[in-house]
């Protein structure tokens, strides 16, 4: 994959891949950076299933194992092809799910509290 820059929100480039570090300090400051930009993904990713708790009718719809499937062995091609590690992914990714899957009740739940 190409190199590229990602922008954080005071528009501090991050490097992709990460720039050459010679300091604990400076490449520190540079994971806190990436750390930042990480956890806004997960922030959108988590308004996903707060979408779809709404879009779904069923609770028993809420966990696709089917999906799940597909989630995985999509984020395993692009790691694949980005160079990042297939198990740091994998392990990730089912934890991040089943967590998504819990969430998506709690708020299917909620949405319907009293219905
Ligand atoms: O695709 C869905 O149906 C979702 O709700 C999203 C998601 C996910 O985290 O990607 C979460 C729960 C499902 O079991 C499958 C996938």
């Amino acid at each position: 994959m190409s190199s590229h820059k990602i922008f954080t929100e005071k528009r501090k480039a991050i490097e992709y891949p990460a720039r050459k570090c010679t300091t604990m300090a400076e490449l520190r400051d540079e994971i806190d950076q990436l750390d930042r930009v990480i956890v806004e993904l997960l922030s959108v990713r988590q308004g996903c299933m707060e979408q779809a708790a709404e879009i779904k009718q069923d609770r028993n719809l809420v966990r696709d194992e089917e999906r799940v499937e597909d989630v995985v062995a999509k984020v395993l091609a692009h790691a694949d092809k980005v160079g990042a590690h297939p198990e740091l992914v994998e392990m990730l990714y089912r934890d991040m799910i089943e967590w998504c899957i819990n969430y998506e009740m709690t708020v299917f739940d909620s949405a319907r509290d009293g219905d």
